[in-house]
């Protein structure tokens, strides 16, 4: 699996790309995607919940990146949030350079429009069933009026692989090319960032890789950046970036990469890797504070290239769980710093699999 690089766009109709441009600003020179200590607070009837509790996330432009967690862990609430739908509470949120927390009312529509496109989980969200594919995909073109409409829809039936839908209505296609087709509409206006949520919720698992694979391949011909929303455990052979959301925070990212080993067979290596924010928190996984009873605080130590994290050797005694010689080191022989431990914040490998 490599990874996909934004290209110039291949566009057929060069017009038309700048035309979309009349937007916010698309080479705005940072990240797709930022979010630094995103909140959003619901209040209703006076009960307050916090969906977001200081959310941190950057996406380069190009990338790919899937957004997993729990019920209830934020995720829709980033999305709708991402895709102009809600304003946060507080925190920061660019798109693309736009800034989501100061858009005005028709810069929110424009912001919909041309930067960011969208794909529901509900095909019959997605498409009007009275429409063939090509219309569907002009649809929104023809809603910003914008010109050389037919090669746009061309060049999408092409890339997403739908060229014999083209004159099919949504019930005369099979799930995956309705998915595909919903993906084209989102990308019909050339937007920079498309927003999926649970895209592939509906359909089996040949569909979905056809959809997951239609979703890459967009991004690597159209240079587009592609935040899905998923529970799909396929995602992993689909993604080099997974980020995993808790209680309303990026907690976890999985990234992959492909290494050729001395035979020059290709492996796919995932690594596992805790998110850090701006003032230095971060979360360990709860598979390490299990398993070292690590609780209420713990003792850090610097080396030159990690951070050593150790129990707290005084609460350990207090709950008799020391081995008594002394050392602070709890009955299962906890190594000092330096050797290989549980605890300490280098990135765990999650293991290789065969590419
Ligand atoms: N409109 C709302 N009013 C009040 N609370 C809300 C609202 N929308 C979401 N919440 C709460 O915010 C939290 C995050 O919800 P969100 O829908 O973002 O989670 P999610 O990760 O998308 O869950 P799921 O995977 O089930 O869709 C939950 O506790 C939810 O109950």
């Amino acid at each position: 699996m490599s990874l996909p690089t934004r290209p110039t766009p291949t566009s057929t109709d060069p017009g038309a790309a700048a035309e979309a441009r009349s937007g916010p600003e698309r080479d705005h020179g940072g990240p797709d995607i930022l979010c630094e200590d995103l909140v959003r607070i619901y209040s209703t009837d006076g009960v307050e919940v916090q969906a977001l509790q200081g959310l941190n996330l950057r996406v380069d432009p190009g990338d790919v990146v899937a957004l997993v967690g729990a019920s209830g862990s934020g995720k829709s609430t980033l999305l709708n949030i991402l895709s102009g739908l809600d304003k946060p509470t507080g925190g920061r949120a660019l798109v693309s350079g736009v800034d989501l927390l100061s858009m005005t009312r028709q810069q929110r529509i424009s912001y919909q429009r041309h930067v960011v496109g969208f794909v529901w989980q509900q095909t019959s969200r997605n498409l009007l069933p009275y429409l063939t594919a090509a219309e569907n995909i002009a649809l929104p073109l023809v809603i910003s009026n914008r010109k050389h409409r037919q090669d746009r829809v061309d060049e999408l039936l092409e890339v997403l692989d739908i060229a014999d839908c083209r004159d099919r209505r949504p019930t005369q296609m099979s799930g995956g090319q309705q998915q595909r087709t919903a993906i084209a509409v989102a990308l019909s206006n050339d937007p920079s960032v498309l927003l999926a949520d649970e895209p592939t919720g509906e359909l089996d698992d040949a569909m979905s890789a056809e959809v997951l694979e239609a979703m890459r391949d967009a991004s690597t011909r159209l240079g587009v950046t592609v935040l899905i929303v998923t529970h799909d455990p396929t995602i992993a052979d689909h993604v080099q970036r997974t980020v995993q959301i808790r209680d309303g925070r990026t907690s976890t990212e999985v990234l992959r990469h492909t290494e050729v080993d001395e035979h020059g067979r290709e492996h796919l290596v995932a690594r596992e890797f805790t998110v850090i924010d701006r003032a230095g928190r971060m979360q360990l996984p709860s598979g390490y504070v299990n398993q070292l009873d690590l609780r209420d605080r713990v003792r850090l130590e610097l080396e030159s290239d990690h951070v050593g994290v150790w129990p707290d050797e005084h609460s350990l005694a207090r709950r008799g769980e020391t081995d008594g010689d002394g050392d602070g080191r709890p009955a299962n022989d906890i190594p000092p710093p330096g050797d290989a431990h549980p605890g300490d914040t280098h990135p765990p490998e999650e293991g290789s699999q065969h590419g």
